[in-house]
């Protein structure tokens, strides 16, 4: 088992990551000063995982109501919270009470949320089932929900009071889901450059087999960079912005193509492309950087091409809704070179659509 320690301004909190964690009693890690619990997952995790989840919670002398939400991107919403609120209260959650999430990234992403909103906040736990949100989702504190204008306009910086990261729920994640999860791995070995890097370009085969001993590895080194990178600047005021890379794209097209029709992992592999060429065309970013990203996403068995109807100008319009905009400037996260990331790179309109459009028939079908 291994054991990192997240220290925020706001929180500091443990993240466990290994094999068997339940029944090895990890729950005795963790001071649980609460009154009563609560689980939040969706219908296909829930069946798979929450028994174990809950069991050993009611070793510690919680009994965790239990509430799964319908699967999906598309119920990563407002209405999905309410849902949610109405069911704590109905369950008799006070103030003292917890949360404990349980499921992939929409999961993680909006029971945080429910978890800093419900009656102003209180505690919670993630149990990430994804390797999306083992990697990245779960860590961090960025809580949200989409909005039909774009990906996760609303939601908190709140982080949770520990993450148990146990990789073993990773057999029963479809092929499909444990791809995408590899994105977001690959983003943060583009970002850290040096070892990660180089261990990502030698195991992927391993990684891709699912070969349990790597993604110990490789699963604390996303965690261990993503808990570098928030320690600094937790509220992203600035450095954090670096873990967008890719994303500005990637938002666009998951909200262009309508939520859940490309998995957000996949959206990011197409988005770092995009943005790597964007960079290129600015002169940020080395020539070099795109075919080394384009082998390793490959190798990883990321889709890198996907069919958008969209002009160049109306794809424009949609980026206007990042929230890494000021006033009329897009912002974007690019890479001058692995582990030499750069943020806040306003790029003019003209160069997006130029790339955009150079990109037809390749990366943009
Ligand atoms: N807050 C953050 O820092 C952050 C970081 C990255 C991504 N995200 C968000 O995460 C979401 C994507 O997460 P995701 O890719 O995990 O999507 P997801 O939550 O939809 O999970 C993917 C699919 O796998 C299923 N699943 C999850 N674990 C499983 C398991 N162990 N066995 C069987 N099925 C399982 C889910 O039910 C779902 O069908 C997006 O909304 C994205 O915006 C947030
Ligand atoms: O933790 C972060 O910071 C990230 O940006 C991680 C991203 O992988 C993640 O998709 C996040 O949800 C994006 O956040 P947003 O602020 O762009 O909505
Ligand atoms: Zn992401």
């Amino acid at each position: 088992m291994r054991k990192l320690i997240v220290e925020t301004r706001d929180r500091v909190y443990p993240v466990f990551i290994g094999y068997g964690l339940f029944e090895g009693g990890i729950l005795s890690e963790l001071d649980l000063p609460f009154s009563s619990g609560a689980l939040i997952t969706n219908q296909k995790v829930g069946p798979l995982h929450a028994e174990k989840v809950s069991q050993a919670f009611l070793k510690r002398g919680f009994r965790l109501s239990s509430l799964a939400l319908p699967d999906g991107e598309e119920f990563k919403t407002l209405a999905s919270a309410e849902v949610a609120y109405h069911f704590l209260l109905q369950e008799g959650l006070d103030r003292k009470g917890f949360l404990v999430t349980l499921g992939g990234g929409v999961i993680t992403d909006l029971g945080g949320f429910v978890a800093s909103t419900f009656m102003r906040g209180i505690a919670y736990y993630q149990v990430p089932t994804s390797l999306l949100a083992q990697v990245d989702s779960s860590v961090g504190g960025k809580t949200g929900v989409n909005l039909e204008e774009g990906k996760n306009l609303v939601g908190t910086f709140y982080q949770p009071y520990g993450v148990i990261i146990e990789l073993s729920f990773l057999k029963t994640l479809p092929e499909r889901e444990y791809r995408e999860g590899l994105a977001e791995v690959a983003k943060a070995a583009f970002l850290a450059g040096g070892e990660f890097l180089e261990v990502l370009r030698v195991q992927s085969e391993a990684l891709l087999g699912r070969d349990y001993s790597v993604l110990e590895d490789v699963v604390e080194r996303a965690v261990l960079f993503k808990k570098e990178v928030v320690e600094q600047d937790e509220k992203e005021k600035g450095l954090r912005s670096i873990l967008n890379y890719g994303h500005t794209v990637a938002h666009g097209l998951e909200r262009a193509l309508g939520y859940g029709t490309l998995r957000h992992g996949e959206a990011v592999a197409i988005g770092m492309m995009v943005e790597a060429m964007i960079g290129l065309e600015l002169g940020i970013t080395r020539p070099q950087v795109i075919e080394i990203q384009k082998v390793i996403l490959q190798e990883l068995g990321l889709p890198l091409r996907v069919e958008v109807a969209l002009s160049a100008e109306d794809f424009w319009a949609i980026l206007k809704y990042d929230k890494k905009r000021e006033a009329q400037h897009i912002k974007f996260s690019l890479l001058r070179d692995f582990g030499d990331p750069v943020f806040g790179v306003s790029v003019p309109e003209e160069t997006f659509k130029k790339v955009f459009d150079s990109v037809r028939g390749a990366v943009l079908q």
